[in-house]
């Protein structure tokens, strides 16, 4: 979590705003993002990726490309003005984040930045809305289990809890601590810490009577960046965990299929000898 983060609290009610009027747009003006593929830049849609979900999700969400190029809806007309400054504002935050991140691994402020090219990072900005349910179906998840595809992940809600992380094989309630970001690491940052960070695995329940919102931006690396883990952090014997990836790539495998959790990682894991894939069902997103 992170507090005293400078985003002021009235933009994130006006992105949070903005996102509702979206949604409640009459069918028409959403149709045109709503056939979109995994990798267009602005998706509208129900569910992860509707064809391919494993469980019914209840889930309403605008995704949108902001970084190095900005997308965005033409309604709800502010919507644009302030997804900007949304995106700007939170994203020098996850860019500061990555040097804290950088030297607490002993390593120079700026060595993520220069390994991933950050100056032209990619950037996602998603809006979730969790219709209230009061008949709670058994099978209905809001967002299935799975860890992000990017580096670090912001997110806010509007004062209704459903996050839930996965700690020690349980699944934990995520209880914000007012006017906090949770702060999630993704799985670029797994690859390229090679495993010193976690791709964290989460995701969103319903079942209250309450409906819930939240609001995310994501940075990644350079889309064309070959992620791949820093020697630095492969000097301790153990040799590299991951292979690399180009992260464009990574990002199409991820959002186009029906994948258990972490499988995307999987896929670039050097298999060591005695070790075990554990694939416990689950989906992805973001
Ligand atoms: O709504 C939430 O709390 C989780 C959203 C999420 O994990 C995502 O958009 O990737
Ligand atoms: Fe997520």
């Amino acid at each position: 979590m992170v507090t005293n983060h400078g985003v002021p609290e009235a933009l994130r009610e006006a992105i949070m705003d903005a996102c509702k009027e979206l949604f409640r747009l009459p069918l028409e003006e959403k149709k045109g993002y709503m056939r979109a593929k995994p990798m267009d830049p602005i998706r509208i849609g129900t569910g992860f990726y509707s064809v391919v979900d494993a469980v019914p999700c209840r889930r309403d969400y605008l995704k949108m490309f902001s970084h190095p190029e900005f997308h965005c809806p033409e309604k709800p007309p502010k919507l644009r003005e302030i997804a900007t400054e949304y995106a700007t504002c939170t994203r020098a935050l996850l860019l500061e984040l990555t040097k804290a991140i950088s030297e607490s691994l002993g390593l120079a402020g700026g060595r993520l930045s220069e390994a991933l090219n950050l100056e032209s990072c990619f950037q996602i900005l998603v809006g979730n809305h969790y219709p209230a349910c009061s008949r709670p179906d058994e099978q209905a998840m809001g967002l299935s289990a799975h860890s992000d595809h990017g580096l670090l992940t912001l997110l806010f809600q509007n004062g209704v809890d459903g996050l839930q992380v996965k700690h020690d094989g349980e699944w934990l309630l995520a209880k914000p601590l007012p006017g906090s970001f949770f702060v999630i690491a993704g799985d670029q940052l797994e690859i390229v810490t090679n495993g010193r960070y976690k791709g964290v695995l989460h995701r969103a329940v319903v079942g209250g009577e309450q409906s819930r919102m939240s609001f995310v931006s994501l940075v990644g690396p350079c889309m064309d960046t070959v992620v791949e883990p820093l020697p630095e952090m492969a000097a301790d014997g153990r040799g590299l965990e991951f292979r690399g990836i180009r992260y464009r790539d990574y990002m199409e495998m991820q959002q186009s299929n029906s994948i258990n959790e972490k499988t995307a990682l999987d896929i670039v894991r050097v298999m060591h000898q005695g070790d075990m894939l554990t694939c416990q069902g689950g989906s992805a997103s973001t």
